[in-house]
């Protein structure tokens, strides 16, 4: 399996200013990750991380930079080129999952295949269902899902449309421990079988060194250090 049009290498130059708390800082960033790449950006609280996520997924407008996967232009602020979040191929997890409560299982991840000829889109959800261990579970709604099979449910509906980058922001932050380990593997297997550029942000170092190809330390808005995860990182 692999990521879907538009797959290839992730460019990203950002510069925007946001408020801390204690005072303005700059957001001044250049980041890029291979095809197939999973990076994790680390850092303390306020750095930017999310800020520089929802750029890259068109939930931001940087004031000056640009985002360009496998040569397609999603922002460049020189050329006032902003696509919005629906033409950019990505997938995005956030902590808390944003799955609809009133659908089934099921019906939540249809709804990411609506694209799909409707013949195709019941199997389709079958698999994906099938492939997080969902499938017994696929009437209930979200709220009858324990966290991890809620958190699983929220990885395959942002893989369903097989999107080219996928953006995880803290997605396994809620919850236990003992959830989040095995949510890990889940996550780097579903992650792998998909082939799709990752940008994860974590604040869990085992997490990441677990996960991630690189590691991107941002701070105050910069990018302090870039380095492959299990070499010179050090949390
Ligand atoms: N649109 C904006 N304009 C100005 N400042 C902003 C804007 N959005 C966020 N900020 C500020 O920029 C800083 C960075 O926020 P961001 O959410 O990117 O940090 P983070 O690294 O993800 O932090 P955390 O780890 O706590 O989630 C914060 O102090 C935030 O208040």
């Amino acid at each position: 399996m692999h990521g879907g049009d538009g797959a290839g290498v992730l460019e990203v130059s950002a510069q925007t200013a946001l408020n801390g708390t204690q005072g303005p800082f700059r957001l001044d960033v250049r980041l890029s990750a291979a095809q197939g790449e999973f990076v994790a950006i680390c850092g303390p609280s306020g750095a930017g991380k999310t800020t520089l996520l929802r750029i890259v997924a068109g939930l931001a407008r940087p004031q000056a930079g640009r985002v360009v996967l496998g040569g397609e232009v999603w922002c460049d602020t020189a050329r006032s080129v902003f696509l919005p979040v629906r033409r950019r191929n990505i997938g995005f997890v956030f902590q808390d999952y944003a799955l609809f409560p009133n659908m089934t299982a099921r019906r939540n991840v249809e709804y990411a295949l609506a694209r799909h000829p409707r013949a195709q889109r019941r199997a389709q959800a079958e698999a994906l269902l099938e492939l997080a261990g969902l499938r017994a579970l696929a009437d209930h709604r979200p709220a009858r899902l324990s966290g991890g099979q809620r958190q699983r449910l929220a990885l395959i509906r942002a893989l369903a449309r097989r999107p080219a980058l996928l953006m995880l922001d803290e997605p396994l932050s809620a919850l236990d421990p003992g959830t989040r380990a095995t949510m890990q593997g889940v996550l780097r297997d579903l992650v792998r079988a998909f082939g799709a550029t990752t940008l994860m942000v974590s604040h869990d170092m085992a997490e990441v060194a677990m996960l991630a190809d690189r590691v991107v330390r941002l701070e105050a808005g910069q990018v302090l250090e870039d380095a492959g995860a299990r070499g010179g990182a050090d949390g």
